[in-house]
């Protein structure tokens, strides 16, 4: 109740987060988006629904097989917050996943395996900008954890203002990098347990 009340104070996003899609589309960033699938290869991993009436963007992550962050990945999430941050129509920002039990896997592995320093650096300095980019947005930012959010995708989940998390005892989330030799900041810990609620799925 607390937090529904927060939200309706902050945004008006009471009913938001039970609708999957939103009505509207957003120009701009369906512009950026068309334009990246031009330039690439391959499809966007990121999908961006903005809706116009509410003010609030649904951005979901389909990277399969486990939306994993790789410097791909982060680049293009960067790009559509920072595009939706310019936006000063966009209000509310949710974060979630399309694919089925995963949010996101964290840090892409491969990306921290047989690289150059110089890679590491661009791959470090760009997981660096997502977190700074989501913790100092002035929007507010949920993040619908509808899978398995296990390290960086809890770090993702704990730079938004609100977590809201599928009760799904299959689901499971935490900071368990410390297994791969990574040390989470002090602190992040306290944060998702003080501010993390659930709902079923
Ligand atoms: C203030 C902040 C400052 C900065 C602080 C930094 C703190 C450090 C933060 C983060 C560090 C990390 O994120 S390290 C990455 C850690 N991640 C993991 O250990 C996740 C491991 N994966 C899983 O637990 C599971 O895969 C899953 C629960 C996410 C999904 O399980 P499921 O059974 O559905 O799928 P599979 O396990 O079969 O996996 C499918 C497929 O995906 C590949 N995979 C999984 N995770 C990753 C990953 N992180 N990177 C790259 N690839 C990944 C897996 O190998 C399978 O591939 P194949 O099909 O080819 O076998």
């Amino acid at each position: 109740m607390a937090l529904r009340a927060a939200l309706r104070q902050k945004c008006g996003l009471i009913g938001i987060l039970s609708q999957p899609s939103s009505s509207g589309s957003h120009s701009r960033v369906s512009a950026v988006l068309v334009s990246q699938m031009r330039n690439n290869a391959t499809s966007p991993k990121i999908k961006v629904d903005f809706n116009q009436s509410t003010g609030v963007a649904v951005l979901s992550m389909q990277s399969p097989p486990v939306n994993s962050l790789s410097l791909d990945f982060l680049t293009e999430l960067c790009i559509s917050v920072e595009k939706l941050e310019m936006d000063r129509a966009c209000r509310g920002l949710i974060i979630t996943s399309s694919l089925p039990k995963v949010f996101s896997a964290g840090l892409d592995i491969l990306e921290m395996y047989g690289k150059s320093p110089e890679r590491c650096g661009e791959f470090w300095r760009a997981v660096q900008e997502m977190w700074l980019k989501m913790y100092s947005s002035n929007m507010v930012t949920i993040a619908a954890i509808n899978g398995s959010s296990p390290a960086g995708g809890c770090l993702l989940s704990l730079t938004c203002d609100y977590r809201i998390m599928s009760d799904n005892p299959r689901y499971s989330i935490g900071l368990n990098e410390t297994l791969l030799g990574i040390v989470a900041p002090f602190g992040t810990d306290k944060n998702i347990i003080k501010n993390t609620h659930t709902c079923s799925n």
